[in-house]
């Protein structure tokens, strides 16, 4: 499982410097009214600037099951984020269709806690969990990459009631904020998009070097 994802990777350079700051897992988003939307033109060659040893995760939102497992294997993904309002029943045509691991994404809005619980046990009931959950801060009419908090008191104990292994933290963090999420949270990542960027899509190495050496102290490794 990687530890330290950046999200929304637009150019070689960005990758390349994301990588030398410490990030094990790249987001490519590929959702098209993002501003972090990654360019079908240049995805192959961002995707080879990302060596080895870190996870490439392509993120997608409400996009149709088979482009999502064309995409994943055209490029390789190590993983197959999904941001949006996918069912159940999207992730079991995903399994079906052979995709990555799926790192499912929730918000935390209204009753989220609740709506999270209840796709978790529908997807064990259809053996189409995801491997990972990712849990945002909520915005409305936005689905992601918004700079909001996730609601870190609700998730102090989600090993205890949350019935998958490994809890991805997103929403808001920064490098002034990320060790404070970690010792609240105890998540088995962190994620970031906004909190190590310039301006959307662009991302600063001073912060994710920071970012990630901030993280990397908290989670005592
Ligand atoms: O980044 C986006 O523009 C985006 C758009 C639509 C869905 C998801 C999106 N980003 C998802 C991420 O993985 C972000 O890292 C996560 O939402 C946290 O973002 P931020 O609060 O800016 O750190």
């Amino acid at each position: 499982m990687f530890k330290r994802k950046i999200c929304g990777i637009t150019t070689v350079e960005d990758a390349t410097a994301m990588i030398a700051a410490g990030a094990d897992a790249l987001g490519l988003n590929f959702y098209r009214q993002s501003k972090r939307y990654l360019n079908a033109g240049i995805a192959a060659d961002v995707r080879e600037a990302i060596s080895a040893d870190a996870a490439v995760v392509g993120l997608f939102v409400n996009a149709d099951v088979v482009d999502v497992v064309a995409t994943a294997k055209r490029l390789a993904l190590d993983w197959i984020q999904l941001h949006g309002d996918e069912s159940p029943d999207y992730l079991a045509r995903l399994r079906h269709l052979g995709a990555p691991p799926v790192l499912k994404a929730f918000r935390c809005g209204p009753d989220w806690r609740k709506e999270m619980i209840e796709f978790l046990s529908r997807c064990s009931a259809r053996d189409c969990s995801p491997a990972a959950v990712l849990v945002d801060g909520f915005q409305q009419d936005a689905y992601g990459g918004t700079g909001h908090p996730a609601d870190w008191k609700s998730l102090a104990d989600w090993s205890q009631w949350l019935t998958i292994e490994h809890l991805v933290l997103a929403g808001g963090l920064t490098p002034g904020n990320v060790a404070a999420a970690i010792a609240a949270v105890q998540p088995s990542a962190v994620d970031t998009a906004s909190g190590v960027e310039i301006e959307p899509g662009k991302k600063d190495s001073s912060l994710a070097t920071r970012f990630c050496a901030n993280a990397t102290a908290a989670m005592g490794m």
